[in-house]
């Protein structure tokens, strides 16, 4: 992942980002348009994996065909809102192993509370893939990657929903080893900490909350 932010401009993306960005739009819809993009945005963090190949035998013949390299991914959930984006995950890549990290962003400071940390072992060792579907303030997401790479990960890539100029600035120059794939990249942040145009607080429109 040479680039430290990919914008994944496949129009079905972008097509379900806008009925997810509406107002109007359910919660239920709402839940499983992200899955469904989780999909898409799955293929595309997934692009450059390590590949070796062993030898199999179809019914036709012996062949050494590809297989990917190294130990199962890790896919960590930055909770609450990220667990949207990891259950698509978890359809394309199954056997990926899976960890959590709990944060909720204080209203008044901006400044992510952390209430929960469990990661899979051998962090050291597996391509691991930090999701949150909203990076705003990027206090969460480094806050998260700190947590990551105390654990041991090395090499990580932050998959996203939507992006603010200001947490890529701060990813940038907290974690320039990390990449960071979104859907899109929006304008700025308002007063209050929340993207805008946006598509509001990610967790409660998942979730129904508020
Ligand atoms: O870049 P930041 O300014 O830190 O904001 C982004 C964070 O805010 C949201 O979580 P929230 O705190 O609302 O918690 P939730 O997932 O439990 O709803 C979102 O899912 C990110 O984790
Ligand atoms: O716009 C925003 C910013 C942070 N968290 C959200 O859920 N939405
Ligand atoms: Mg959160």
């Amino acid at each position: 992942m040479p680039d430290h932010l990919t914008v994944v401009e496949h129009p079905l993306v972008q097509h379900k980002l806008t009925i997810m960005r509406e107002k109007e739009t359910s919660t239920a819809v709402f839940r499983q348009l992200l899955r469904e993009i989780s999909l898409l945005l799955a293929y595309e963090v997934t692009g450059d994996l390590a590949m070796t190949t062993k030898v199999i035998d179809t019914p036709i013949t012996e062949m050494d065909a590809p297989t990917l390299k190294g130990r199962k991914l890790a896919l960590i959930s930055i909770l609450r809102a990220g667990n949207g984006l990891l259950d698509g995950m978890l359809e394309l890549i199954p056997s990926a192993r899976v960890g959590f990290v709990g944060l909720y962003r204080d209203e008044a400071t901006l400044e992510p509370v952390q209430y929960y940390f469990k990661v899979p072992e051998y962090l050291d060792e597996r391509v691991v893939i930090a999701v949150d579907p909203m990076l705003a303030t990027g206090n969460s997401s480094v806050a998260a990657i700190d947590l990551l790479k105390k654990a041991g990960a090395k090499d990580i890539r932050f998959l996203c929903l939507l992006a603010a100029p200001e947490g890529v600035a701060r990813m940038k120059e907290a974690h320039p080893d990390v990449p960071i794939i979104t859907a899109a990249l929006d304008k700025k942040l308002n007063e209050k900490g929340y993207i805008v145009p946006g598509l509001g607080d990610a967790g409660d429109r998942m979730f129904g909350t508020k």
